[in-house]
């Protein structure tokens, strides 16, 4: 269930399925009912208005006015648009109404009860502007309790994106698989609690879609997470190296060295300049530190295959030196996560970095943030895309796995793979949060985990490590967190492990 699906990939699995030989309209007949089934959780009692548009989302919504009006709920109808230019499946369903059908630019937005949004769903083709815009306005105003059919009117189910003005709704009902609108922002605030209801559609018809996108969550790369072999040691469990800024930036790389061990690095080795050597040796106990100046001295530590994953950037300067350190992990090579200042470190000549990924054929991930995103990819980029988008677009541009952070972080691979996550409390938006992810990353792929799994992976569990914590919540405490979610995943406790 943790596939997401287009709109226009849910347009297909919907074609397949009729020509399977299923009627379009007994699936609109099952959508309405489920919809009937969400609204109808409430008394009997509560008025209900349900606003239907000029295509199938509004047919969806006459099949539910007519099944509440069935069960005994007091129903009107409104539609936008003329009723004769109704087509197929919505025609049909339309014709079985047997309510008046009022005008939904025109009618009176009851004072009490519950909204159905079925003006626009998956069809959504252009902004909405006019007299739909002002109904989408009137509803928003109006307060009252919205259920949305598909998607909220106006939310685009691609990209997530607000085409002029969408719906706010407190719960929305959707079909089959969930759009990636669903999960990204700001569709998802718009969607309030989204209903996964099954229609009848075969999973087998994702077989013939392939879907690309993901919800990120156990079940996409719980396959690829390392295991503990009993007869394993500390060296099979992978070495990473954290390599730490000068005297006054010690403590990224030591937050990043300490979450590559909590999440199993065997060994993990903090790589500093000679400045920074004495308060690190006072800081660190399992996490080792050795003496790495510039290039060359990272260099030499990376003539020992055993160190077999590279965490560079938390508490680097964007500057010469660091463009060379991260090269040379390029000429070890090493996989490696890239994040904060060596990100930025390239953002004059991303070439530069995109050069080096390609020629050391290893898996690198880089870990922006919006701004930091901004500044590697301006202008090959275009900000008005979706974030799944600008992130897949980037990865492919970098041939890299690239870790889009917010609310609803994108991990894309130049494949054309993406996880979208939903998980992230607010609480980390917090100083280091994002060290400790790097962090986290370069431990995974120190124990062998391909690089879009262990991102997605340690995305996933940065969120549910802070989700344990609550209020309060510093980046110190993250990794501390992370021995309760390896064992939640283990035992799959809390359907960590589920869809
Ligand atoms: N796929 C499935 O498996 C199933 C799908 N089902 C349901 O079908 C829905 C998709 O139906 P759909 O394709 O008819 O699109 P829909 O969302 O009704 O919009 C199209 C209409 O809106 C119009 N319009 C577009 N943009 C506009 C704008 N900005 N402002 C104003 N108008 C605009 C557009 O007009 P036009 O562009 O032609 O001028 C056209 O008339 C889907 O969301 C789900 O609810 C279920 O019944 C069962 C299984
Ligand atoms: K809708």
């Amino acid at each position: 269930m943790h596939e997401l699906l287009t709109p226009a990939e849910m347009a297909e699995a919907d074609r397949l399925t009729i020509a399977a030989g299923t009627p379009g309209i007994e699936l609109m007949e099952r959508a309405g009912r489920a919809v009937a089934d969400v609204v109808g959780r409430r008394p009997l009692s509560t008025p209900v208005l349900v606003l239907c548009g000029p295509g199938n989302n509004g047919g969806d919504g006459f099949v539910a006015a007519r099944i509440l009006t069935e069960r005994g709920f007091r129903v009107r109808l409104a539609l936008a648009g003329p009723r004769d230019a109704l087509r197929g499946d919505a025609a049909l369903a339309a014709a079985r109404w047997r309510g008046p059908v009022e005008d939904a630019f025109a009618a009176p937005l009851d004072p009490s009860g519950v909204i159905v949004d079925a003006l626009l769903g998956a069809g959504l083709a252009r902004d909405v502007a006019g007299a739909m815009a002002a109904l989408i306005d009137r509803v928003n105003r109006g307060g009252r309790p919205v259920v949305a059919v598909d998607l909220p009117s106006g939310i685009d189910g691609a990209s997530g994106l607000v085409r002029g003005i969408a719906v706010r709704a407190g719960e929305t009902v959707t079909f089959f698989r969930r759009k990636p609108g669903h999960v990204l922002l700001p569709g998802r605030l718009h969607c309030g609690a989204v209903r996964l209801a099954q229609i009848g559609i075969a999973g087998a018809v994702l077989e013939r879609i392939a879907p690309r996108l993901f919800l990120n969550v156990p079940a996409l790369w719980r396959p690829a997470f390392p295991v503990l072999a009993v007869d394993g040691n500390k060296y099979r469990r992978g070495h990473a190296l954290a390599v730490s800024g000068g005297i006054e930036a010690t403590g990224a790389a030591r937050m990043a060295a300490r979450a590559a061990l909590r999440i199993g690095a065997g060994l993990v080795t903090v790589a500093a300049p000679s400045s920074a050597l004495m308060v690190l040796a006072g800081a660190l106990e399992a996490v080792m530190v050795r003496r790495a100046d510039g290039a060359a001295g990272l260099g030499r530590l990376l003539e020992d295959a055993r160190r077999n994953a590279v965490v560079m950037g938390p508490g680097l300067d964007p500057d010469e030196e660091t463009r060379a350190m991260v090269e040379a992990v390029f000429a070890a090579p090493r996989p490696l996560v890239l994040d904060a200042g060596a990100i930025t470190a390239f953002a004059a000549d991303p070439e530069r970095l995109f050069r080096g990924v390609a020629a050391s054929a290893t898996p690198t991930v880089l870990t922006p943030h919006d701004g930091e995103f901004a500044r590697l990819f301006a202008g090959a980029v275009e900000p008005g895309a979706g974030k799944s988008e600008r992130a897949l677009r980037a990865a492919r541009l970098a041939g890299a796995v690239v870790v889009l952070k917010g609310p609803d972080t994108v991990v894309a691979a130049p494949d054309g793979r993406a996880a979208i996550a939903d998980n992230a409390p607010p609480t980390l938006g917090t100083a280091g949060s994002g060290d400790v992810l790097a962090g986290m990353i370069g431990g995974l792929m120190a124990q062998g985990m391909p690089a879009f799994e262990a991102a997605s992976a340690a995305v996933w569990m940065h969120g549910a490590a802070a989700q344990r914590f609550g209020r309060g919540l510093i980046a110190e405490d993250l990794p501390d967190l992370l021995p309760g979610v390896l064992q939640a995943l283990e035992t799959d406790e809390d359907g960590a492990g589920g869809d």
